[in-house]
């Protein structure tokens, strides 16, 4: 809750300005049954037509006044609510960008996306009751209550008993509601994870024909969600038959107890309306106030799930005493006994790699799915730190960069390739901002992907879906590779982009590459890529079993003949 004090502080003048005229539209609640109860005995009960003008037109002004209150408050309050809500929205995304992958572990991408949406409405909602009626609710309570006594204190005596009666019932369907608003939120995140991995995986659900099985297990935590809301909404609703019962049993009281009372004249009639109107706004007011305070427990619950994300400690920062003058110029890599745990395992995915890379040296890595080729990749832009030993770049240790420099000279093409909504030319130079016309139509070109876009209809400017739903695999793969070439990075990773590739068009590419001077990784699967190679590192269970050129491994690894086997058949070793 910290939080939200923290970000209402830029809005203190609104929300006093909301207060203020929030207790403008009580003041005249409060004051209105009061002259209707003078208006009867003053003026209908004399049939004085003066009198009754008199008070019927302060009442008109005073209703004008409290609807001009109310109307200005809902600017000011909804003026906080919307820019709240919009700071919140920006902080939490600026964090989330600033977190490491081992973060977004342990946050998924669901449960962010309800953060980000329902949870922060969640909070709106509670801000805005809380600058409508948070204070108007109580003092209406006790203002009306006040009144009451004011106006006849014998009639007013039923407050002393409905009042409390209604308050302690009300605390505890808020306490036990309370508690049922955060497993509603937890069962929307599921909601949203399901949904989330439908729509993404949409094509391959219709491929496998999973449509029934992804429908029940949307229908299952769908109806959690349902269960849990209903829950917590039917706990809600149990509230206003019993206000309401207590309401009109204590109206009924004070017509038997105000007609006695006028009949021994203790009493006028005036003063029996005026007190059945304020027993009317008071236990409005606790009904009110009862749904704010379940908007604050649900606000509470959803504070909490944002500030979490918002205190959330990014392990992997710049240290105090990095060196921000280091600058990647050649592009050289080493591993010193590295050796790299996911934060969620129990053993190490690499153990104990040493190996050096020279400046502009082409190197394809080779190795069996789940050896950790990719968690290789992924310890050089630092994606995640080491576990034990160092990576160095250019001689320095990864981390003694300035994280931004480290990976604006690394051109990273990642295994599944991602492309964004908008144009082609766009997701290009995504890569490189700066980037000119002729950046772009240069890596493209390099890419081996430019006459395909040139074929497009709208070239360049062709909007690619979401994910890139209208490319193929492989011009994905490409546009993917020629956003990394745009930059001109020192060093260039690619993590199996070229696997959809023909020969022919991966050849040019390959050659193409060599014109960058940069030093080249290349995960592949491809003997024919790894041919090319200065060197092919041989990677097994987390550990680089050999390390050579082709003709050198043909002869020293048996696994590396074996996998060429595999490819060319056993003829085939002999001709390569
Ligand atoms: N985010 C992660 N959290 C936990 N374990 C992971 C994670 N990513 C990969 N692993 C595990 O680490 C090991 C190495 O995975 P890695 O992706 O590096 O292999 P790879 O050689 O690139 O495989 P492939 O060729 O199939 O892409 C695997 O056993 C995998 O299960």
């Amino acid at each position: 809750m910290r939080y939200i004090a923290r970000y209402l502080k830029p809005y203190y003048i609104h929300m006093i300005i909301a207060w203020i005229l929030m207790l403008t539209e009580l003041t005249v609640e409060l004051l209105l049954p009061f002259f209707l109860g003078k208006m009867i005995d003053e003026g209908i009960q004399t049939q004085d037509l003066n009198t009754i003008i008199y008070w019927g037109s302060i009442m008109v002004g005073l209703a004008i006044l409290s609807f001009a209150a109310g109307i200005i408050n809902s600017f000011y309050s909804a003026h906080v609510t919307f820019k709240f809500g919009y700071d919140v929205r920006q902080k939490l995304f600026e964090k989330v960008q600033a977190f490491s992958f081992k973060n977004l572990n342990e946050y998924p991408t669901s449960s962010l996306i309800t953060r980000f949406t329902n949870d922060i409405r969640m909070i709106q909602n509670g801000i805005f009751m809380g600058l409508r009626i948070m204070l108007r609710a109580p003092l209406l309570v006790i203002g009306g209550v006040v009144m009451a006594f004011i106006v006849n204190w014998r009639i007013a005596l039923i407050f002393l008993i409905t009042v409390p009666l209604l308050i302690g019932f009300l605390l505890i369907v808020v306490r036990k509601a309370g508690k049922l608003f955060g497993k509603v939120q937890e069962r929307l995140d599921n909601v949203n994870r399901v949904m989330q991995e439908n729509l993404s995986g949409i094509r391959l659900i219709k491929a496998f024909l999973r449509k029934k099985h992804e429908t029940n297990r949307f229908i299952g935590a769908n109806s959690e969600l349902m269960n849990y809301t209903k829950k917590s909404l039917r706990l809600i609703e149990t509230s206003m038959p019993v206000l309401l019962f207590v309401m009109n049993m204590s109206l009924l009281f004070i017509l038997w107890y105000g007609s006695i009372e006028v009949s021994n004249d203790n009493a006028q009639v005036g003063d029996v309306v005026a007190i059945i109107n304020y027993a009317l706004r008071v236990s409005m007011a606790i009904s009110m106030f009862g749904f704010l305070t379940m908007a604050i427990a649900r606000m509470k619950a959803s504070a909490d799930r944002i500030s979490n994300v918002l205190d959330a400690e990014i392990d992997l920062t710049e240290s105090e005493d990095v060196q921000k003058q280091y600058r990647v110029n050649d592009g050289s890599i080493e591993f010193s006994n590295v050796s790299f745990r996911y934060p969620s395992l129990k053993e190490d995915v690499l153990s104990n790699l040493s190996f050096t890379v020279k400046p502009k040296e082409r190197i394809a890595i080779i190795g069996a799915t789940g050896s950790g080729k990719t968690s290789l990749f992924q310890l050089i832009p630092r994606l995640y730190d080491v576990t034990n030993g160092e990576v160095y770049v250019d001689g320095h240790d990864v981390r003694d960069y300035k994280l931004d420099h480290l990976r604006q000279t690394i051109g990273y093409v990642p295994q599944a390739p991602l492309l964004f909504t908008g144009s082609i030319r766009e997701n290009i130079r995504w890569g490189k901002n700066e980037a000119i016309e002729d950046d772009i139509v240069k890596a493209a070109k390099d890419a081996q992907i430019h006459d395909t876009i040139k074929d497009l209809q709208k070239g360049y400017d062709t909007k690619i879906g979401q994910k890139g739903v209208n490319l193929s695999g492989g011009q994905k793969q490409r546009v993917s590779i020629a956003r990394a070439l745009v930059r001109k990075p020192k060093i260039l990773m690619l993590d199996d982009s070229t696997s959809a590739l023909d020969l022919k068009t991966e050849s040019k590419l390959l050659e193409a590459i060599e014109r960058y001077e940069c030093t080249t990784l290349i995960v592949t699967q491809k003997i024919t890529t790894a041919m090319n190679a200065d060197r092919i590192f041989l990677m097994d269970d987390g550990q680089l079993l050999d390390v050579g050129r082709h003709d050198q491994l043909l002869k020293t690894s048996d696994l590396y003949r074996k996998i060429v086997e595999s490819q060319f058949g056993k003829e085939g070793v002999h001709e390569r």
